[in-house]
């Protein structure tokens, strides 16, 4: 059987593996263009009515796009926007969104991800854009991330209408076989192809 056809019947956590050693085989160099290709493709949504945007920092070592890009561009083109990084409770796995600043310090957590080390919560209804770490989603925007369900329990609190983002170096697979009634699928994924929107 052809590998692809395999993809069309794995698991999250199978997918999950997969998809982690997919990415962190990319070089460097391979990664930079790609995440400038990321960039091209976000750049061509419209983004109105975004005035709080929740970003992640990308995790060192684990070849994630750099959302850095993408925050940047926002910023330069939405004045006056709200940003935040996810700040998690490694005991019951769920995260806030605390607003950033110039004047931000940022700490490690035990994940070894960034985050600002104090710092004003913002009401996750108030958020308009939700940058959702991924590894990889299927055609309906169901997502594979890192499988503590961080997002699938913070998306829950956020409004029905927030706008939620993934980026993957991978185009959507057909179906993850194994989702569930607590998962929120992405309205857009982006490749450095192609934007799919869900
Ligand atoms: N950059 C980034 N920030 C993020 C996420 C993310 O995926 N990427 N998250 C998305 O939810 C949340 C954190 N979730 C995470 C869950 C597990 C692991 C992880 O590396 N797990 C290791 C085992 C680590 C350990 O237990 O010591 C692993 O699965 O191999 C990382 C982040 C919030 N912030
Ligand atoms: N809304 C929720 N309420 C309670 N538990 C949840 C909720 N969403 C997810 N979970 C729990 O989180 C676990 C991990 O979910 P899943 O495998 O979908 O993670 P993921 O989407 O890959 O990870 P993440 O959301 O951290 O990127 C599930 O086994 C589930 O028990």
């Amino acid at each position: 059987m052809r590998k692809e056809l395999l993809l069309y019947f794995m698991t999250k956590k199978e997918l999950r593996k997969l998809y982690k050693e997919k990415r962190e085989g990319i070089s460097s160099r391979d990664k930079l263009k790609l995440d400038d290709l990321l960039l091209i493709r976000f750049q061509q949504l419209a983004f109105e009515n975004v005035h709080n945007l929740l970003t992640y920092w990308p995790l060192a070592g684990k070849a994630e796009p750099n959302t850095h890009l993408f925050s940047g561009y926002l910023r330069h083109m939405i004045p006056g926007l709200r940003i935040s990084y996810p700040v998690c409770n490694l005991n019951d796995f769920s995260m806030k969104a605390v607003i950033i600043d110039e004047d931000t310090t940022y700490t490690t957590n035990d994940y070894g991800i960034t985050e600002p080390k104090d710092g004003r919560p913002v009401a996750p209804s108030e958020l308009d854009l939700i940058l959702v770490p991924m590894l990889v989603c299927d055609q309906q925007g169901f997502r594979v991330g890192y499988g503590k369900g961080f997002y699938d329990r913070f998306l829950a609190s956020c409004r029905e209408d927030v706008l939620t983002i993934g980026f993957s170096y991978f185009p959507p697979i057909e179906k993850i076989i194994d989702t569930q009634a607590f998962d929120v699928p992405l309205n857009y994924c982006i490749t450095p192809e192609d934007v799919y929107e869900f």
